[in-house]
């Protein structure tokens, strides 16, 4: 992996030649740049050893006497740089502060080397924002992990975090009306002071929606909170009106509203960054272009408010057609809130692959590019990475050079390690926005030879198991090697379930080989005891899927489970099967099996994967409002009549009479309504299935008219 700067420059000339690292160096600058997060930068490159007679650094920005001779090298772009290594001096020249800065950043990757090489570096971003929004669902980042993200976002040329996690009541309802309580303001100061010395813009976003009033007294209680925040030193704000049902989503009164604060706020401070708005309609799946919301935002909304976007999809990648369809509704650039490599909604899986599909010929269409990213700060790094690399130089990104050297970055003792664990750790399982990434990519062919030729013929593709067996030792090197890393224990700590279950998956996988291999040649004695450990290690991997992470949504721990858990559990029960016949016994060959189907024509619940655990069923919950047509229907199948104890409803609200309908079907065919109760809980709702058995039971939309809901919750239970 030879040495490349992050994010790969626009352009960078080498001369065949180096110098030793200065040990002692000399900074030669404008007096009133003292306080330059690009000044603190290098005294800290250079701690102590910053002299009059040392080495000399200039360092200056477009305009300055001192870098005036370099005048036509400095890129005319907004965070541009020149870097200049000389064999005599060092030049960092910056278009703006923030270029020099950066200017640094890299000066500090080259410093890594055992020795400089003398360059010539200009440089400058594709996109005015790129960045993070801390915007998913489920327990929001640390103090700890934001005030490293900061640090990470500085050295990777990352320049906007939005902070917006969904579930922080002063960010949302129901407290954005109040100021946060002292230790929570203290901390948010603390993450403003990191963000500025790492030239982050640090967005401050509210999320009213669900509550505000369209009144004077709920505006002015939006701008007093800015104000309090204003306080707590955020320069830059955001309003956003993303999953939400009601009046808040009237896109005149958003308009009327998002125009106040720009003129009576944004422009009265004068030192406040254009605000950012994220839209009810927030992608084309769900946009209504006829009915004119958007159309409406683009019209009203004052030229300098920045309007976020998703794309096609809630979930979807990024590319020409998708900005082609949209910038012309808002009348400017839509500014990219692209959704990965978030996980609120596939909570079980972590999504550690390569960052591709986006359009690499976009990069005058979007006015930023932010990510929402896990709720695993650590974890999201990878992408965050070749996000950065992505947004600053688009035509140049290579996804799969660029993932390799964010997880050299991450964890540069482990890079072999954590490559293997996240090969087989991006794929997200079946969801409900029907997004899936590639997995476990090397070792496709080989599993899929080994697959075929056992499952069709009975035989053993050599090849195939020999690259098999040796990743499966490769899986638990690596998951046991980075559970005991000494280095980076945040990440370690954060996916530690993972790689538990990852070992798991590894020796599994050597169990199952040995199965194939004994019913081949068969070894029938030895067979039984391999099948009894492959069984045992399925109830070890089903334990720890039972036990960590367990959240209300999609609950547990997965891993590889796009290819290495199909293809092992088809080859345990292949094998299974084959003893069975030739020795007549009757060996359960189900390696995990699921009685529950889902069918719906209610677009946005169609996909939702069913869980089963124990005696327990559960349709995975959606962050989303979902239109639910008139009719429209959510059905559960039983694989045979099940007697069913109680159905659990949370559609967000109780007001459903007249407007839903549960039924259930009896085995005789016919069918019952039940009646749903609230429970204790808000919006809790639930029904008892009675004692017959049942094949299947249904939800339906009977109110003549389309309905607004939220899905949060449909779990059952067997007797
Ligand atoms: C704009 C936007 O994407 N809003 C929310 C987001 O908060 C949530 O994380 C996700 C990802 O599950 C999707 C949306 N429901």
């Amino acid at each position: 992996q030879n040495f490349q700067i992050q994010p790969t420059p626009q352009q960078y000339v080498t001369l065949q030649d180096s110098l030793e690292i200065p040990l002692q160096v000399s900074l030669i600058t404008d007096k009133s740049y003292e306080n330059l997060p690009a000044v603190s930068l290098v005294e800290n490159l250079w701690k102590g050893q910053i002299k009059e007679n040392g080495f000399p650094i200039y360092l200056g920005i477009q305009g300055d006497k001192l870098v005036k001779k370099y005048k036509k090298n400095i890129p005319n772009k907004s965070e541009g740089y020149y870097l200049s290594i000389e064999k005599d001096k060092i030049i960092v020249a910056g278009a703006d502060e923030q270029g020099l800065f950066y200017g640094i950043q890299t000066l500090a990757q080259l410093l890594t080397l055992p020795k400089l090489p003398l360059v010539q570096v200009t440089d400058y971003p594709d996109l005015p924002y790129r960045g993070v929004v801390e915007g998913f669902y489920g327990t929001p980042w640390s103090q700890d992990a934001r005030l490293r993200q900061l640090e990470f976002y500085g050295k990777n040329k990352l320049n906007v975090y939005l902070y917006g996690p969904k579930d922080d009541p002063y960010h949302s309802t129901p407290n954005w009306r109040k100021p946060y309580p002292p230790q929570e303001a203290a901390q948010l100061k603390a993450l403003v002071d990191k963000a500025k010395e790492n030239e982050v813009i640090f967005y401050w976003a509210i999320h009213p929606g669900q509550d505000i009033r369209w009144n004077t007294e709920d505006r002015d209680a939006l701008m007093k909170k800015f104000e309090s925040m204003y306080e707590l030193g955020v320069r830059a704000f955001a309003v956003f009106f993303d999953d939400i049902s009601g009046e808040g989503t009237k896109a005149e009164k958003q308009a009327e509203l998002l125009n106040y604060l720009d003129d009576n706020f944004v422009k009265v401070k004068g030192d406040v960054a254009p605000l950012v708005m994220c839209p009810t309609e927030y992608n084309k799946s769900w946009s209504d272009v006829k009915g004119g919301y958007l159309t409406t935002l683009g019209d009203k909304l004052n030229k300098g408010i920045q309007i976020m976007w998703t794309g096609d999809r809630v979930i979807a990648c990024i590319d020409k057609p998708s900005m082609e369809f949209i910038n012309p509704l808002l009348k400017r650039k839509a500014y990219i809130w692209w959704n990965f490599p978030v996980s609120d909604y596939v909570r079980d899986h972590l999504l550690m692959g390569p960052v591709y599909g986006n359009g690499l010929d976009i990069k005058d269409d979007m006015a930023a590019f932010v990510s929402n990213p896990m709720e695993r700060a650590e974890a999201s790094k990878i992408a965050l990475y070749s996000i950065a690399d992505y947004a600053w130089n688009l035509e140049s990104y290579d996804s799969d050079n660029s993932w390799k050297r964010a997880i050299q970055d991450l964890m540069p003792q482990h890079a072999k390690y954590l490559e293997t664990f996240a090969a087989h750790n991006s794929d997200l399982g079946e969801n409900g926005h029907g997004f899936r990434r590639d997995e476990s990519v090397a070792l496709q062919p080989a599993l899929k030879a080994l697959q075929e030729s056992y499952t069709k013929e009975g035989k053993i593709d050599e090849k195939a198991y020999l690259e098999v067996s040796d990743a499966c030792q490769q899986i638990i090197l690596s998951a046991d090697m980075l559970m005991a890393s000494k280095t980076n224990r945040p990440l370690i700590e954060e996916i530690k379930p993972w790689l538990i279950q990852f070992k798991l998956v590894g020796e599994y996988g050597q169990q199952v080989l040995q199965m194939i291999q004994e019913q081949a040649t068969g070894k029938t004695e030895d067979f039984k005891e391999t099948y009894a450990h492959a069984q045992a290690l399925q109830v070890q991997m089903g334990e720890v899927d039972a036990t960590y992470n367990q959240n209300p949504y999609q609950p547990g721990v997965k891993s590889g489970s796009k290819c290495l858990m199909p293809t092992f559990n088809s080859l345990f029960e292949a094998s299974t099967i084959r003893y069975n016949q030739q020795q007549g016994t009757q060996l359960d060959t189900r390696a995990e099996y699921q009685p529950y189907t889902l069918n719906s024509d209610v677009s946005q619940l169609a996909l939702l994967p069913v869980r089963r655990k124990g005696r327990t069923g559960a349709v995975s919950s959606s962050n989303e409002v979902i239109l639910w047509q008139s009719n429209g229907q959510l059905t559960l199948a039983m694989d045979y009549p099940r007697t069913l104890g109680n159905i659990v409803l949370d559609l967000g609200t109780l007001d459903i009479e007249g407007k839903f309908v549960l039924e259930v079907q009896t085995a005789d065919g016919n069918w019952k309504t039940l009646e749903l109760k609230p429970a204790n809980n808000k919006t809790l709702l639930v029904a008892q299935a009675g004692s017959e058995q049942v094949v299947q039971f249904r939800l339906k939309n009977t109110s003549g008219t389309l309905q607004k809901v939220y899905f949060k919750r449909c779990s059952f239970n067997e007797l």
